[in-house]
């Protein structure tokens, strides 16, 4: 699969480029995709990424069922040695936009569901099918998609394969945004650099908090955002902040 990755300024901009498979994720795709989540996370440069798909039918239908084989390796030998695929690699306090352009479906809606912000075109379907290719949606849809959506509502996804389209999936909130297909870059490139202008210490902390926190009782998320304020408390970003605030100027923050 062609995975192209451009940065902009502080934004990365990945794109799955396989139109004429709906996107689909190929094993060369995947070991490409893993290497740029690899320089997002890395890359002091980067602050935030935005992962979208190429042409203006489908964001990601995932696995290529026509490509993909069994490894000769067992399967508890291979999770041992490397662990879960593609999500892992998107594991960072940097922020992601999903920008769905079509179909989101499979691996695809679950790689949707690993970002922090999801926005869509009028256009996208949304649908975790694997019960009906006999799989399973592994890559977290089965415990993601029922925490960012009514259980209802996933639970009729996850066991009917249905799509659901953006109107529907706005209605529910796996969207926060809806906007007509070209407009949708233009609208994602809007969010990544109104977020890479503020501070990415700040952003990164809202992002650790609000993600550890979800799994913890509330008075410990309450002490954990706490301390993680205490830590940027002493930082350079944030007397640039406050001293741009009093000098009615725009901050210039670095990140520390
Ligand atoms: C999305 C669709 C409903 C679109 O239908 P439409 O009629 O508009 O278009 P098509 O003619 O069907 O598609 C055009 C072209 O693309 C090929 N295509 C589309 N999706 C795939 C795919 N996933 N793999 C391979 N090829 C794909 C299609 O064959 C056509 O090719 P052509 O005939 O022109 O040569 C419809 O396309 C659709 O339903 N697609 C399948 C979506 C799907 O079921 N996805 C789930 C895959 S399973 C998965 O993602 C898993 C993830 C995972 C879990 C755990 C660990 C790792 C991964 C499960 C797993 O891998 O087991």
């Amino acid at each position: 699969m062609g995975v192209d990755f451009v940065t902009e300024g502080n934004v990365a901009y990945i794109t799955l480029n396989r139109p004429d498979a709906m996107n689909a994720l190929d094993p060369e795709g995947l070991v490409r995709l893993a290497e740029i989540w690899g320089e997002v996370k890395n890359n002091p440069e980067i602050r935030i990424a935005v992962l979208t798909g190429a042409g203006e039918k489908a964001f990601c239908t995932g696995t290529d069922m026509k490509k993909a084989k069994v490894p000769d390796e067992c399967m508890a030998a291979l999770y041992y040695k490397e662990g879960q695929p593609i999500i892992p690699h998107m594991k960072m306090w940097k922020p992601i936009i999903a920008c769905i352009n079509g179909y989101a479906v499979g691996g695809g809606l679950e790689m949707a569901l690993a970002c922090d912000l999801r926005i869509c075109s009028t256009t996208a379907k949304f649908a975790l099918t694997e019960t009906k290719v006999a799989s399973l949606a592994g890559l977290n849809g089965t415990q993601c998609l029922p925490r960012a959506i009514p259980q209802a509502v996933a639970m009729k996804m996850l066991l009917t394969g249905e799509m659901i389209d953006a109107a529907e999936a706005h209605r529910v909130g796996l969207v926060s945004d809806v906007a007509e297909p070209d407009q949708l870059m233009a609208l994602a490139r809007k969010y990544a650099e109104k977020i890479a202008s503020n501070a990415p210490l700040s952003v990164m902390a809202a992002k650790q908090a609000a993600v550890m926190g979800m799994d913890m009782p509330l008075p410990h998320a309450i002490d954990f955002s706490y301390l993680l304020w205490g830590i940027l408390r002493d930082t350079e970003d944030r007397k640039e902040g406050f001293t741009a605030f009093a000098e009615k100027r725009a901050p210039q923050y670095r990140g520390r």
